[in-house]
């Protein structure tokens, strides 16, 4: 069904159209994606939502595109297993939305961010790279966010993040954020320089010692089963 919302603040106005929507069996349970087109940019921002999720207090994440984790399963950073684990916590809940905005690279697109890899293999930290190449260290936008989910009538969020600037961006946008919960995916060798960047620099909510304990572990693990794997005979 087609529906328009608008959101006006003194900084933006920003109008949403649900165009369509479609059911996505997952192994998370059957989600229903919605389809938004906006005022703002062309870019086709989504809404991935398990059963009602009109009300207060829904299980809500408010997600930023990554392709290299979202679709390609990279390690470099949480992003893919974030989306996984949101999915499940909504599907254990049996109600809940993931809003997917298309503002990949934190809002710098995907070409900019391969650039800032580059320069992250190099040694600067993920804030350092955008800066570099010109860029804000986080330039998203949260307005389209707080059109879709008043549009899906969500009068108020449990928002699955550890992001303190993105609870702010979405408060100012009039998202009612009745509470946090926290959304930390295992740390690895290859995600942990930028886990502890976003910890030490953007302030995120990120318990790095926790995260020190399981990249032991996960190291141990992968060293363990390396061995096994050498150690069987070549077909
Ligand atoms: N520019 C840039 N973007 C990145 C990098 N790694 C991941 N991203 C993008 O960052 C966005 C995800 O932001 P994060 O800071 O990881 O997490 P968040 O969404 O702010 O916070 P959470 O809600 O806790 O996940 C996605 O758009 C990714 O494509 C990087 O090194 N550089
Ligand atoms: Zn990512």
């Amino acid at each position: 069904m087609t529906s328009i919302r608008t959101l006006k603040t003194d900084k933006i106005q920003a109008t949403v159209k649900r165009v369509t929507s479609g059911r996505i069996p997952t192994e998370h349970g059957d989600f229903q994606l919605l389809y938004y087109t906006n005022s703002i940019d062309n870019k086709e921002h989504l809404a991935f939502c398990l059963g009602d999720v009109a009300g207060e207090d829904i299980l809500t994440r408010v997600h930023s595109e990554c392709f290299t984790g979202d679709v390609m399963g990279s390690r470099r950073c949480d992003c893919g297993e974030q989306l996984q684990r949101s999915m499940a916590l909504v599907a254990a809940k049996g109600q809940g939305v993931i809003v997917y905005l298309r503002q990949e690279g934190r809002g710098i697109g995907l070409m900019a961010k391969l650039d800032a890899y580059n320069l992250q293999d190099q040694g600067y930290d993920t804030v350092d790279a955008n800066l570099m190449l010109g860029h804000e260290a986080d330039e998203r936008e949260y307005s389209l966010a707080a059109c879709i989910l008043e549009d899906l009538g969500v009068a108020s969020v449990q928002l699955m993040t550890n992001n303190p600037l993105k609870i702010s961006a979405l408060q100012a946008s009039g998202i009612k954020v009745s509470s946090r919960v926290s959304l930390e995916a295992p740390v690895n060798a290859d995600n942990k320089a930028y886990l502890l960047a976003k910890a030490t620099r953007m302030d995120h909510m990120l318990d790095m010692s926790q995260n020190e304990r399981n990249i032991k572990a996960t190291t141990t693990a992968n060293v363990s089963a390396r061995g096994k794997n050498e150690s069987e005979p070549a077909n």
